[in-house]
């Protein structure tokens, strides 16, 4: 049985869905071929963005469907949109299909000279794009299907491993001077065995894209004019992030060091010594043997938390006077506090207790005594591998206090922070006034403080101007420094001076995982992946827009930096990142198609005795506007109106990623 995806772009039936003919003509067209199931219907606007995600999220493997048809958006009017936005997405085209549907059109009218079908397999779907109107969609499916069910056999059955190499030849081919890069080796091999790495990953079964970004050197009338990058989830992308985000070594580290907090514990821990490793006393007060109870007794010896001698032994009839913290005398065995005594005698010159006497009763063994290990003993697991060196300084504290001054943990990346753009002008360097179109640099320092503060070493990388020679040989350098993270700024949409992904790809052989993600804002972010002095190293490169950089940064960079760094997804999230809270939302918000990143102040607040966290948004939330991040403390996730109502009410209780401290009133 094929489980088959059916997709109608339509902006008027995507706003009412009775006017669709496709589908219902499409499931009755499927009940007489019983080899085949409807297991997906959906109607779409007429945009690129959607169907390029939904064409890539049906494609995927786990969704099992292996013909997805869409039908609509293929003619010559501006919305017609499908054909551009389905063949990015297409790994290997399938011009046959396209021919045989056309050359069956013609005999029935000349106007099948304005279908632009486009035909193809992704992953392990076929993909074909249809006219819009069920008799056409019927005409051209018709033509092909005799010969579909062959096409899906050979495609479910193909040897992955000869589809790889294939695969493989291909891309070396396409490749800069016909060499593959070692990532490129890596990743054939990790699909050939799909055995699970150390974060128990297996292959990510999303091939390797070929090049698609635009040609550095080509006219910009050249260029795209839709984004060549399909537009991934950010589920989706959390998933291409957790696949190629490199692993960290584990180094040996002072628990002084200033990168030390925040580090991931690489070993267990064990206590080398009891803590305490002597009896000692809990109070200040008088070494009693707890058997001889009340009365006066000689004040034989004193005890002081000194580290000095050995005090002597105290036999019964005797006390010993202790301070908190000091050994407790062998042959005491409890503690009575100096509020439970009496002074009795002194000694001739009156400087020293002679005799004091016990006024407390029921005093038993142990009182006031802390056992040899009794706070940690010896051998004991002090911290496991993967604990995470808080703020608190209590993993500090508890290693100090067994005297270990060096332990192993993963070595946290080092960072590059680079803006891109002419019109920047570094608040440092400042001149005068701005001239005209220019405007300060904002990113870099906001980068650069929220990386400082989060404990990860960063190296400001100044401003790159939007010169293909400048912006490849400056981005050249910084990855052949010491980084292991190169994260830029701007330069990443659709402009002609949007450099950085041609120039990742093209010029530095690295491999954009993705280019494109369905949020808001941040939709161009792009994550890679490239080979540099014998390493894997990453690259961020985020939109230029203020407000999109920086929840871009909260967002993406930091969950890989985490990972590198060995801190571990909590629950079933797929990557480390900030405390993800429920908030309720003081006032109404309007959601967007595309699932919303908004900036938030968040304050607990007391009603009726019950604590609630309540958020109230930062004003406009527009990606230009870095005042929408002044003040905030969390990012609210709202998902997207899709199949929603179009507004959250105040009073709604929605997902926070907390950026910090709550206020509390
Ligand atoms: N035709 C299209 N245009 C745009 C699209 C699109 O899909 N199609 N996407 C828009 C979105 S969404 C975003 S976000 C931006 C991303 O732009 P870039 O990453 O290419 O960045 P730039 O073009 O270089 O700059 C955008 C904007 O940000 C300002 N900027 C850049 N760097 C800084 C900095 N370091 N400090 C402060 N401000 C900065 C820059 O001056 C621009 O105003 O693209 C949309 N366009
Ligand atoms: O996706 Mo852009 O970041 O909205 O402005
Ligand atoms: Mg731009």
């Amino acid at each position: 049985m094929f489980k088959v995806g059916v997709i109608v772009v339509s902006d008027s039936c995507y706003k009412d869905r009775s006017l669709d003919k496709v589908i219902p003509c499409l499931e009755k067209f499927f009940k007489d071929h019983t080899d085949y199931s409807i297991a997906k219907a959906a109607i779409i606007p007429d945009s690129v963005d959607d169907i390029q995600y939904i064409v890539s999220k049906w494609s995927e493997e786990s969704e099992d469907l292996r013909l997805i048809l869409t039908s609509g958006g293929t003619g010559f009017t501006v919305r017609d949109n499908t054909p551009e936005a389905v063949k990015p997405l297409i790994q290997r085209e399938a011009p046959g299909i396209v021919h045989a549907m056309l050359s069956e059109s013609f005999k029935i009218t000349r106007f099948a000279m304005m279908a632009r079908p486009v035909a193809g397999v992704r992953k392990k779907s076929l993909i074909i794009t249809l006219p819009g109107s069920p008799k056409a969609v019927l005409e051209n499916l018709g033509s092909v299907f005799p010969t579909i069910s062959h096409a899906l056999t050979q495609i479910e059955n193909v040897d992955s491993r000869a589809l790889h190499r294939k695969m493989a030849r291909t891309l070396d081919e396409a490749a800069p001077g016909g060499k593959l890069t070692s990532e490129h080796d890596h990743h054939h091999n990790h699909h050939d065995h799909e055995k699970p790495d150390s974060r128990g990953r297996v292959g990510c079964g999303i091939a390797k894209h070929k090049m698609v970004s635009n040609d550095l050197d080509a006219p910009v009338t050249q260029r795209a004019r839709e984004s060549p990058f399909p537009m991934v989830s950010v589920e989706e992308s959390y998933k291409l992030i957790s696949q190629h985000t490199p692993e960290s070594e584990a180094i040996t580290m002072n628990v002084q060091d200033d990168l030390f907090v925040g580090s991931v514990v690489a070993e267990d821990v064990l206590a080398p010594v009891s803590v305490p490793n002597f009896r000692a006393s809990i109070v200040d007060g008088y070494a009693v043997v707890s058997s001889d109870g009340p009365g006066k007794y000689p004040v034989v010896s004193i005890s002081h938390a000194s580290g000095s001698n050995k005090p002597k032994v105290l036999a019964s009839g005797q006390i010993a006077r202790v301070t908190t913290g000091a050994p407790v005398p062998e042959g005491a065995d409890a503690v009575v506090m100096v509020e439970e005594t009496r002074l009795v005698s002194k000694t001739d010159d009156g400087s020293e207790e002679k005799e004091v006497e016990i006024l407390a009763t029921g005093v038993t063994p142990a009182d006031n005594v802390r056992a040899v290990g009794s706070d940690l003993k010896e051998g004991s697991l002090i911290l496991a591998k993967g604990t995470v060196i808080g703020k608190s300084g209590g993993e500090v504290g508890i290693l100090a206090s067994v005297g270990i001054s060096k332990i192993k943990v993963y070595r946290k990346p080092k960072l590059g922070v680079l803006s891109t753009g002419d019109e920047l002008v570094d608040l440092q360097k400042k001149t005068g006034e701005l001239s005209y179109g220019q405007i300060y640099d904002s990113n870099r320092p906001t980068l650069l403080s929220t990386i400082r503060q989060t404990g990860f070493e960063v190296v400001d990388l100044g401003i790159a101007l939007d010169s293909q020679e400048t912006l490849a040989s400056q981005l050249a350098k910084a990855l052949d420094s010491d980084i292991d993270y190169l994260i830029t700024t701007g330069g990443v949409s659709m402009g002609e001076l949007d450099l950085l992904k041609p120039t990742i790809e093209r010029v530095l052989n690295g491999t954009i995982h993705f280019g494109r993600v369905k949020m808001k804002p941040g939709k161009p972010t792009t994550f890679a992946t490239v080979t540099a002095k014998g390493k894997t190293k990453v690259i961020f490169a985020l939109p230029g827009n203020p407000a999109s950089a920086s929840v871009c940064y909260h967002v993406f960079v930091l969950p890989s930096l985490l990972l590198n760094s060995g801190s571990k997804p909590v629950g079933d999230e797929i990557l480390p990142q900030l405390p993800l809270v429920k908030v309720k939302l003081a006032a109404s918000t309007r959601l967007d198609p595309r699932p919303e990143y908004q900036r938030a102040r968040v304050t607990q607040i007391a009603t009726n005795g019950v604590y609630e966290l309540v958020a109230t948004v930062t004003g406009f939330q527009r990606s230009s506007r870095i005042a929408s991040f002044a003040t905030a403390n969390a990012i609210l996730v709202l998902p997207s109106s899709a199949g929603r109502s179009p507004q959250y009410e105040a009073g709604t209780l929605c997902d926070a990623l907390l950026l910090g401290p709550v206020d509390i009133v």
